[in-house]
């Protein structure tokens, strides 16, 4: 009997395999972190080929667990970390480069010279997108443009593109030996390449970026059977039902199905996802405009996406960076012994600041740093940061919508934080609420998947399936929010402007 969906999420940090009951509940799980290789200042990359070697032992890792077999599987669901890119030879299944990760800047130079004929604005009518190192198009170009035999390959036709769902379905589908080349309409609405009305790549903007279409992958919905697990993997024959990108996957798994429902996802960067039903509003405040879902032959759910680049990043950096602290809960502790920040903000500005400003030459700052200030203090200041700038992302987020929301659903590995949460609250001035199942980004790849097979039959279903566990209602008045806002905007001009042709 197939009593179970499994899903896989190639996160930025790690990859997961997660099994699911009926009821959305999580049966077993494996997980694995990879290397984040940092060639030079602003460059972010992961090995490909350890990224699929982890999701086989994942996969195996959770079947083992719970001591179940492909034969106890109805489905499997995909969900990824998006817009990072993986460039690979068809007929060898070797990746040409590593993969160029989303929070990379060295394509700047990419888009300062695309944004001269139209601004940085060009395609953003079509694709949703401003012109930003932080979308796979631009790293698309930049390995076409610098590895070595790369360009000829790719026009020769045998050079493919994909985030990392696309890699991860080709090789799960039997790579070299008739691998599936698909992408869903999430990820490929992250590339700079996808035209929102058509659901289709656009060759105009193919042809100013210089990449052959015969890289791109085909673009299907977010729930169907895309194809089957190979005959030499674990999961043979069970179907792949169900792509989505981690921040879309999180919002479905919270059964944020309807117009005007949100949710804000907290891991290594922070992604507020707004559905907009099936109209496609364009921000004036900053805001993204991304596909939400879209589910076999239905039409699609857009939403309106504040993105943020760092966010648990920042403490990890505390901790591998600083050395301040040895495990990211123990932020916590630290925060916890002074009653506030000191006077102290950080503007994580490491990949420039995305949402709401898209200021590429920000980099990081503290300030307010005086001899009374400690490494608590800093800490403290680590975490609130986060809360800073999901609050300017739901402002903006208010002023697109013009009815602000009431509520805000919260998920992702930094909502373990109780502090955090509360301060979010606080600066918010609005209830956070955090559901019973946590893991909301597999969980949204899974309900794709086993919609697609009819394991789950409707999305009224799914939604019965969502429980809140608990809740942190606003406390601080809102005369000391505004203060602090007014302070942390003060903090965020210090970051801005700094990258000029000496510093990167
Ligand atoms: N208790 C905590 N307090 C603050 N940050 C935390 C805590 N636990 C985990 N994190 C942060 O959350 C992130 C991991 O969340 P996760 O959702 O697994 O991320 P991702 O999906 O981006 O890989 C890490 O960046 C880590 O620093
Ligand atoms: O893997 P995560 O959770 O850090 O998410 C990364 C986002 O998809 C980047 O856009």
């Amino acid at each position: 009997m197939n009593q179970y969906v499994i899903a896989i999420d190639q996160g930025t940090t790690s990859t997961r395999a997660i099994i699911f009951d009926h009821s959305g509940a999580i049966v077993s799980s494996g997980q694995m972190e990879h290397e984040q290789i940092f060639p030079k200042a602003g460059w972010v990359e992961h090995n490909a080929a350890e990224i699929w070697n982890n999701t086989r032992e994942v996969i195996a890792s959770a079947l083992s667990k719970a001591n179940l077999t492909r034969h106890d599987i109805a489905a499997v669901g995909i969900t990824n970390q998006r817009e990072t890119a993986v460039v690979w030879d068809k007929t060898t299944g070797e990746p040409v480069y590593n993969a160029i990760v989303w929070q990379d800047t060295r394509t700047q130079d990419i888009v300062d010279e695309l944004s001269k004929d139209g601004g940085g604005d060009r395609f953003k009518q079509k694709v949703g997108l401003p012109l930003a190192t932080y979308f796979s198009g631009t790293k698309i170009k930049w390995i076409l443009d610098n590895v070595d035999g790369a360009r000829e390959k790719a026009e020769a036709g045998n050079l493919v593109f994909g985030n990392t769902d696309c890699w991860v379905l080709w090789n799960l589908t039997g790579g070299v030996d008739g691998g599936v080349h698909v992408t869903d309409v999430t990820n490929a609405s992250r590339t700079l390449f996808m035209d929102l009305e058509t659901l289709q790549w656009d060759d105009e903007i193919l042809g100013v970026f210089g990449v052959p279409r015969s890289m791109m992958p085909e673009i299907k919905s977010s729930s169907e059977v895309y194809g089957t697990v190979h005959t030499s993997q674990l999961l043979r024959e069970t179907p792949v039902a169900g792509i989505l990108g981690d921040q879309q996957a999180a919002t479905f798994g919270q059964a944020a199905f309807e117009t005007g429902e949100a949710k804000n996802t907290y891991g290594t960067g922070c992604f507020l996802i707004f559905n907009t039903g099936e109209e496609i509003v364009h921000s004036k405040n900053g805001l993204l405009t991304t596909v939400g879902y879209k589910l076999g032959d239905a039409k699609p759910h857009y939403a309106l996406e504040g993105s943020i680049a760092v966010t648990g990043s920042l403490i990890q950096w505390l901790r591998d960076n600083l050395g301040m602290i040895s495990s990211a809960p123990e932020v916590e502790t630290l925060a916890a012994t002074v009653k506030d920040n000191g006077g102290v903000y950080i503007v994580p500005a490491f990949s420039g600041l995305f949402a709401p400003y898209w200021r590429p030459d920000a980099r990081g700052a503290i300030v307010g740093l005086t001899r009374f200030v400690n490494k608590n203090h800093i800490a403290r200041a680590a975490l609130e940061a986060t809360a800073f700038q999901t609050r300017e992302v739901l402002d903006a987020v208010n002023a697109d919508s013009g009815v602000p929301l009431t509520e805000l659903k919260v998920d992702g590995g930094m909502v373990a934080n109780d502090a955090l949460m509360q301060f979010q609250a606080d600066i918010l001035g609005v209830p956070v609420i955090r559901p019973k199942v946590i893991e909301t980004t597999a969980l949204g790849a899974a309900y794709a998947a086993g919609l697609a097979v009819g394991f789950w039959k409707d999305l009224g279903e799914l939604s019965s399936n969502w429980s809140e566990d608990k809740r942190w209602e606003p406390q601080l008045d809102q005369a000391e929010q505004e203060r602090q806002m007014r302070l942390w905007r003060k903090a965020v001009t210090k970051s801005m402007d700094w990258v000029d042709e000496d510093v990167q």
